[in-house]
């Protein structure tokens, strides 16, 4: 990335993919968010392919089985730069610099015309500039607007085929007037960077915003992806509409979905069996999934019955550790990840991106997580809980597939266990792990979960033998599958700090003098697994 700062006027200069972009300063810009943008080419690229081609529109069943429906053969959509007949139209409703949006015409094919919107006048001004500069005046078009007037005086005619939401922090404000401007079968990328609020930290503001209560669990990152995508498909179930998500990412400071919209009010019957409460225990972590609602299946579609759930799925005080529950949610509980879709993204993506690398990786972590699985636990939460040695991920990932249970890991943390083994088998296997790796005595205080846990005694004996496919295939290619640590001036960024990342990166290299690193593919190495 270059960056330049020319003294007498104050103009920075940002080059990021095939676009060159210059702002004030006073015009948000995060550097770090590249790969946000990078993925977003790359999504589009698969789904401007999938949904115009004619390829395959792929839907689900209420059964969740894949239906591929032929939609109408089109002309060829691979010109970039150039306003396609039949492209898609995309509105980037907070565009700030336009970066994103002028990134899109440069370097994304089939695209008919895209919207860079903002509300502040400053920004409009930059997109203007940015606009000509880049010489996409055909395709790209400055507005501004609030983007939720702008929204809605689109949802009637001339919806958009994809909207891109990119908020300083939480997107839920735009939420219900996107959903009904984006056409049927159409694409909504949102950000949120709230991640305090999704991950727990603050409960009661997530209820206000998303409608669900967030949890300070070990896998709340997943859990913030599963909030989001509630929150979408109640805004959508509104309006008789309802969502597919087919990619749902966390990284770095932020996390990302990107979802399609279809009508189908009868459909909307099936959100409940799609949704769960999440019961935590505040001792050792151990999840139990309540769903809102149970779909009783018939042989046609039709007479599907919605029924309530009987029964409550936990007791009052945890059963491995004796503590009590915390009660969180809903969140969506059904898949977050279209596999198909991401074997698409990953065939298609643009080689130019400079954060391929990453993209490869934690794209093909992706296709390995389990889908009928939601959250995880984490190795280093299993092990402190009983203050033991955490065992070799290995170790503990052949125990669960020696046993019958499937496991995988997930994007959203290195040391994620993702497993269809009831807790009740985890904990075995870790009072098996404590028989050869003993706890020290004076953990051993009456009351407390490690004393509880290790009250009871496993009941069979596990096999911690390694298992040929303990080892994912990801991890065997040495892919780059998980970010390395935060660089400096890393963080989601706000309206006060508009230039984020490169542009105080470059001014701490010039105050002291020294260079240091540059944001790039190095910075995104390879983890260490505890293996
Ligand atoms: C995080 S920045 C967008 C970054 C941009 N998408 C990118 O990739 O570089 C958020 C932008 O939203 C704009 N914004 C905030 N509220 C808005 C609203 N109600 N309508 C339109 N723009 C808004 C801000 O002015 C700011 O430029
Ligand atoms: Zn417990």
């Amino acid at each position: 990335m270059d960056t330049d700062i020319s003294k007498e006027n104050r103009i920075h200069i940002i080059s990021e993919g095939l676009a060159t972009v210059k702002t004030s300063g006073k015009v948000f810009y995060n550097a770090v968010q590249e790969f946000n943008r990078d993925l977003s080419i790359s999504v589009l690229t698969a789904f401007v392919k999938n949904y115009k081609t004619g390829k395959q529109k792929k839907e689900r069943s209420p059964e969740n089985k894949e239906v591929n429906i032929v939609l109408d053969s089109t002309k060829e959509i691979n010109s970039i730069g150039v306003s396609c007949d039949n492209g898609i139209t995309i509105l980037e409703a907070l565009s700030a610099t336009g970066l994103r949006s002028i990134r899109y015409a440069k370097e994304v094919p089939g695209i008919k015309e895209i919207i860079a919107n903002d509300i502040s006048q400053k920004a409009v001004e930059d997109i203007k500039h940015n606009i000509i500069d880049n010489k996409v005046e055909g395709l790209v078009t400055a507005s501004f607007n609030d983007a939720i007037m702008l929204l809605h005086q689109h949802k009637r005619q001339n919806r958009f085929d994809a909207i891109d939401l990119d908020p300083y922090g939480c997107p839920s404000i735009f939420l219900d007037s996107a959903v009904q401007t984006v056409k049927e079968g159409g694409l909504l990328l949102v950000t949120a960077t709230d991640m305090a609020v999704l991950a727990g930290n603050s409960p009661e503001t997530c209820y206000s915003k998303y409608g669900s209560i967030s949890l300070r669990i070990k896998s709340c990152h997943e859990m913030a992806l599963r909030i989001l995508l509630q929150c979408i498909e109640a805004h959508a179930n509104r309006y008789g509409r309802y969502i597919e998500p087919l990619l749902s990412i966390s990284a770095d400071f932020y996390i990302r979905v990107f979802v399609r919209v279809f009508d189908g009010a009868h459909k909307c019957k099936y959100t409940l069996s799609k949704l769960s409460f999440v019961y935590h225990c505040t001792g050792c972590g151990s999840f139990t999934l309540q769903p809102l609602g149970v779909v009783k299946r018939s042989e046609e579609k039709k007479n599907d019955k919605f029924c309530l759930p009987t029964n409550v799925p936990v007791d009052k005080k945890c059963e491995h550790c004796g503590q009590a529950y915390h009660l969180g949610g809903p969140i969506w509980s059904a898949p977050i990840q279209d596999k198909y879709f991401i074997n698409e993204v990953l065939n298609n993506a643009p080689k130019h991106l400079k954060t391929t690398q990453r993209i490869h990786g934690v794209l093909s972590v992706m296709l390995e997580e389990l889908d009928d699985v939601p959250l995880y636990y984490t190795l280093e939460k299993l092990s402190g809980t009983l203050h033991v040695e955490t065992p070799p991920m290995l170790t503990i990932r052949s125990a669960i597939l020696n046993a019958g249970y499937k496991v995988s890991y997930t994007h959203c943390n290195k040391g994620s266990i993702k497993t269809n083994a009831p807790s009740k088998v985890i904990w075995d296997i870790m009072r098996c792990w404590v028989t050869t790796h003993p706890v020290s005595k004076k953990r051993m205080i009456e009351g407390t979960p490690v004393y509880n846990i290790l009250s009871k005694t496993s009941e069979r004996e596990y096999s911690f033998e390694i298992h040929p496919d303990a080892n994912p295939s990801s991890k065997k290619k040495g892919l780059v599958r998980f970010q390395a640590n935060p660089l400096p001036f890393w963080g989601p960024g706000t309206r006060d700090t508009a230039m984020v990342g490169e542009d105080k990166l470059s001014k701490s290299r010039r105050n002291q003098g020294k260079r240091k690193r540059e944001i790039s593919e190095e910075d995104v190495v390879n983890e260490k697994d505890n293996m």
